[in-house]
């Protein structure tokens, strides 16, 4: 039986995937010691790129080629705006932030790159290539709420354990599973020079995801910001 595409791209990201349990802003969460000031900075720059990752499912959505893969698009963009966006609202309200603030909240530079290449992408090529700009994230979230649920503590933690749950849940893995479902299916006639460039792509957000957890456990914004505020 031919390799899986998914089984391919693992080979690749996991050196990357497994950094992330060793980032300090993850490991904070698992073992219940982040910094709620960290928190609160990326539950808010979260909460905008998942607005832009959704609009990725309704490019996806536009350009399927058959109504099959448009109806999972169509699912993952509802399971982010209705599911995972919630525990965001969740977590804003305990920082007594309310959900039209947390819309208005201003981009990072971190986040305006990561969402800017997943848009660019997406926008250029086929259905392939807007699944390949979101499988990283959706896979490797459920990857690290998978690794933290077995971390001694951390999904009964009072404040960080929703948050584990989420990434660890059915439904979550369900969602990143309806991703790895779609890239298998889309790559699998593609000739080896496409399969490459859908994997850089998932290697190239892997990157963007682990510039993401340093810009949440350094609280920045934009390197200009001293020079700015002078
Ligand atoms: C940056 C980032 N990447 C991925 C996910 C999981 N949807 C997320 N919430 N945030």
């Amino acid at each position: 039986m031919s390799q899986l595409f998914t089984e391919r791209i693992w080979e690749k990201v996991e050196p990357i995937w497994k950094s992330y349990l060793e980032h300090p802003f993850v490991k904070g969460i698992g073992e219940g010691t982040l910094d709620q000031e960290k928190f609160k900075h990326y539950m808010k720059q979260d909460y905008i790129y998942l607005i832009e990752y959704s609009r990725i499912f309704a490019i996806g959505s536009a350009k399927a080629n058959d109504l099959q893969t448009m109806q999972t698009f169509a699912n993952l963009l509802h399971g982010t705006l209705h599911y995972e966006m919630d525990l965001h609202r969740e977590y804003a309200a305990k920082f007594h932030i309310t959900p039209e603030e947390l819309e208005k909240t201003e981009a990072s530079a971190t986040m305006t790159a990561y969402t800017s290449y997943m848009l660019n992408v997406s926008q250029l090529g086929g259905v392939e290539n807007a699944i390949a700009s979101v499988l990283a994230c959706a896979w490797s979230y459920n990857y690290i709420g998978k690794e933290l649920a077995t971390w001694p503590g951390a999904l009964d933690h009072e404040f960080y354990g929703n948050w584990v749950k989420m990434y660890s849940s059915d439904e979550f893995t369900s969602l990143a599973n309806e991703c790895k479902n779609l890239i298998n299916q889309v790559a699998k006639d593609k000739p080896e020079h496409e399969k490459k460039r859908l994997e850089d792509i998932v290697v190239k957000t892997s990157r963007f995801e682990y510039m993401f957890w340093d810009m949440a456990e350094n609280v920045s914004m934009w390197p200009t910001d001293t020079i700015e505020r002078v």
